[in-house]
């Protein structure tokens, strides 16, 4: 069986990891350009200041892009690009730039796929307190609106948010993402509920300028599971999945939050500062949705915790989502198994859980449209005789490409996958040794391309339609 005629096979990547040029042709600063310049944050000072030049080079990037057959780029604006100060004057080099890369993917029939905040936020809002200030949600909807005006007459498919719980949590939590402020668990709830209130306002704003495309959200899908049939434990893995997906899930598809979690924010005076307006706006938008995406690496093992709960403050490499973590509220821990199989960062690989996690998602938001935006193998990849056999990748993609085939034979409405990466690219805190992509940057080598096996098998997939998966 082939992947039918109207899924889409992608490859993504994200403004501030891939394009350099951090303060080039009017850009503003972004939160990235200067947290990640604070001593100790990333892995030996590594920052996006170049990056992989992909704002010099993204017509030789998405000619290669081309070339594997590519059908779709998932690819982000940096916010301070368009509007320096975060709601000021228009950058006209920005949208220009933008302009170019998208006519650059028409040119060769590839369907630009738009992530309008992937983490990097201008610096003047992030100063003014960012997500926390609401101000921060009619910046971001101006924004929004400025890249529907000028991009939407050829950009039809739209992402408002990659990854709320990653910035908030990383942001408000750990202290590991701008503004890295550790363990302020109402300013982390109260980042997520004007985060939600930006997306329901800019998904309002997008269906009244009738621009007939698509317009969702990018979470991360990590379900929970119990490490046994333990009560207890099972009541954490249900623990976990409301604060991870039903806290994430619920505003943008039912409109509303998640009563368990809700409860108990009102027992500790988490409940965030938000208004009839705001709850009403988040409601009578959750119709409005056309997709929701979903950013899949690995599932969650948890055990109940019965240890004392330490400040989550994560460091660079357990931030990276890596298991052995007690939660923010001290409810669960994330455990390895010793029958499990886990990347070099200690990330489980595990299509199977896939699997059970996409039948838990039909079961609860029913037949919603769902894309795979980013799913990838972080591999420090074999060099053997200067070519790059990312062996491991192939068949990390091929095990979760099998999922989606089964998946969408038993009905799941699921209409692309975006591997992560297109290219080997900047990782926020993990400098350039962690890599995704189907091409390689010789960063020994004025950042020169190659690509790698993975290139050419992915080529080979597309062509046939996953028929030989
Ligand atoms: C933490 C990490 C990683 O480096 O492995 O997770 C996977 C992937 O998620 C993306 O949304 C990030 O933009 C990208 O940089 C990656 O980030």
């Amino acid at each position: 069986m082939r992947f039918p005629h109207d899924f889409l096979f992608g490859a993504a990547s994200a403004a501030y990891q891939v394009e350099g040029a951090w303060n080039e042709d009017g850009k503003g600063l972004s939160n990235w350009d200067v947290f990640s310049k604070i001593p100790g944050k990333t892995f030996e000072g590594t920052n996006g200041d170049v990056a992989v030049d992909h704002y010099h080079r993204y017509k030789e990037d998405i000619k290669l892009m081309a070339e594997m057959g590519l059908e779709s780029y998932r690819f982000s604006i940096s916010w301070p690009r368009i509007i320096p100060d975060g709601k000021g004057v228009i950058n006209e080099k920005g949208i220009e730039f933008y302009n170019n890369v998208i006519n650059e993917c028409l040119k060769y029939g590839i369907v630009p796929f738009v992530t309008l905040y992937h983490w990097d936020m201008p610096q003047v809002l992030e100063e003014q307190g960012g997500w926390t200030n609401k101000a921060t949600i009619d910046a971001f909807l101006k924004y929004a609106t400025t890249c529907f005006e000028r991009f939407g007459d050829r950009v039809k498919h739209w992402i408002t948010f990659n990854e709320t719980i990653v910035f908030c949590s990383l942001g408000y939590l750990a202290g590991a993402h701008p503004p890295g402020i550790k363990n302020d668990i109402k300013k982390y709830f109260q980042a997520t509920h004007n985060v939600f209130t930006a997306h329901a306002k800019v998904v309002d704003q997008y269906k009244k300028m009738k621009q007939y495309g698509e317009i969702g959200i990018t979470h991360v899908f990590s379900p929970a599971f119990s490490v046994d049939d333990k009560e207890e434990n099972k009541i954490a893995a249900y623990h976990a999945n409301q604060y991870g997906i039903a806290w994430y899930y619920d505003p943008i598809l039912k409109g509303k939050y998640p009563e368990y979690v809700l409860k108990i924010l009102k027992e500790k005076g988490y409940i965030p500062d938000w208004t009839e307006e705001e709850l009403k706006i988040i409601e009578s938008s959750a119709s409005k949705n056309d997709f929701i995406g979903l950013n899949y690496y690995q599932p969650q093992r948890v055990v109940i915790n019965k240890d004392q709960v330490n400040p989550t403050y994560k460091n660079r490499e357990d931030a990276t989502g890596a298991p052995g973590n007690i939660s923010f509220d001290g409810f669960y821990k994330t455990v390895k198994m010793d029958d499990k199989r886990y990347t070099k960062w200690g990330w489980e690989i595990s299509p199977e859980a896939f699997k059970d996690g996409l039948k838990m998602l039909k079961q609860e938001y029913g037949d919603i449209k769902i894309y795979i935006t980013e799913n990838g193998l972080g591999d420090e990849d074999p060099i053997i005789d200067g070519e790059i056999v990312d062996v491991p990748r192939i068949k990390y993609i091929e095990e979760h490409l099998k999922v989606l085939k089964d998946a969408i034979s038993d009905g799941m409405n699921i209409k692309g996958y975006y591997a992560w990466s297109a290219i080997d690219l900047l990782s926020w805190l993990n400098g350039f040794k962690k890599q995704y992509g189907f091409i390689y940057v010789d960063h020994n080598d004025n950042l020169k391309r190659k690509k790698k096996l993975s290139f050419y098998w992915y080529k080979k997939v597309i062509e046939e339609r996953g028929e030989s998966i």
